[in-house]
């Protein structure tokens, strides 16, 4: 929703606003008659995010101006010794209740990692995707160019694989996840915008491609699968230059994660021929990604077309074209 439709939606003064803490601020400052002089209860889902360095500013600002005479609730799987401050900077007679003083993941999912040299990365994560074909996964990295760079690899190889990052527009992202939770891709690459708060029923199985450095964001990707009783797989990938992070996640969550059941070394390496081909392949088209980004920014900033932003279109005359080429690979 654009800021005037939802200026239009606020002055109807609703019971309950749900908000992004930057658009909440953007009205306070902007939206004429939008006060919260009544507001009775705040409610903060994901609070340490909203504490970090992010969003922190901003919630300070919002703080200032909302009623002090007020209930407030935060929320998380994971807390942070900034939390404990707000507490003590806005909380009157404050009230802690935890599940476990632990920080703890669900014994229905089965944690796994995977020990192998950098160099071949790409390879064994190609080789899982192979091994679990048919099972929805969610393929975590550590930046945007990593997950369009993978995304484009898996799907030179014939993979429905598709990238969620917070590069896309809106739209983009929405649409990438509606395409995962409908089936229509059933890998869906991202980096942490999708690590909290997603509920998907079908996920089956998370790979961390790459390992998170803070260990608390290791619990939030991991919950994706195995939520509500179901159960859920994760894989951790771990090179030579992991293994301290593993010991310490191992560390947090109090449980040691078993060796992923897999084929030879040499089973994997068979793949690499056309592993290497297909990432041959894929920064090809990040590069031509690179350049037609810039030329559609040429074409806006000279006053076209604003739809030509949506590249909605040309992905999939893009797809058309890798599915090809994923053709000739296979060959
Ligand atoms: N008591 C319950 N009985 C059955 N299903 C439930 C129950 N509580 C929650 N669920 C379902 O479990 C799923 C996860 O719930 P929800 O998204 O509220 O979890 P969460 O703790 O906010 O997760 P996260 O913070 O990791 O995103 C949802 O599909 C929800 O409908």
């Amino acid at each position: 929703m654009d800021m005037m439709s939802q200026a239009i939606a606020l002055s109807k003064k609703p019971h309950i606003i749900v908000a992004t803490p930057g658009r909440f601020q953007d009205h306070l400052e902007n939206t004429k008659g939008f006060s919260l002089r009544n507001l009775k209860y705040l409610v903060m889902d994901e609070a340490d995010k909203l504490l970090d360095m992010d969003f922190g500013p901003v919630i300070d600002k919002i703080l200032k101006v909302i009623p002090k005479e007020r209930k407030t609730f935060l929320f998380s799987a994971t807390m942070t010794t900034k939390v404990a401050k707000l507490q003590r900077a806005s909380l009157m007679n404050p009230v802690k209740v935890e599940v476990s003083s632990k920080y703890s993941t669900v014994s229905t999912l089965l944690q796994y990692y995977l020990f192998f040299p950098l160099k071949h990365k790409d390879c064994y994560l190609v080789y899982l995707c192979n091994e679990l074909a048919g099972n929805s996964i969610i393929i975590f990295t550590r930046t945007c160019n990593d997950t369009q760079r993978l995304a484009l690899l898996l799907r030179n190889l014939g993979f429905p694989a598709i990238p969620l990052h917070g590069q896309l527009s809106q739209t983009k992202r929405l649409g990438s996840l509606n395409k995962f939770k409908a089936g229509n891709r059933n890998i869906l690459v991202a980096t942490d915008v999708a690590s909290r708060g997603l509920d998907i029923p079908l996920v089956d199985v998370v790979i961390n491609f790459d390992i998170p450095a803070n260990s608390k964001d290791y619990i939030h990707r991991v919950g994706r699968t195995a939520r509500a009783g179901r159960s859920g797989k994760s894989i951790t990938l771990v090179t030579q230059y992991d293994v301290e992070l593993l010991q310490r996640i191992e560390h947090v969550i109090g449980k040691k994660m078993d060796l992923f059941p897999i084929g030879s070394k040499d089973d994997v390496m068979l793949l690499q021929e056309r592993v290497s081909e297909a990432q041959r392949i894929a920064t090809l088209e990040m590069k031509e990604e690179q350049q037609q980004k810039k030329g559609s920014k040429r074409i806006r900033s000279e006053g076209n077309d604003d739809d030509f932003r949506d590249r909605e279109d040309r992905d999939i005359i893009q797809y058309n074209k890798l599915g090809k080429k994923a053709k000739k690979i296979r060959r």
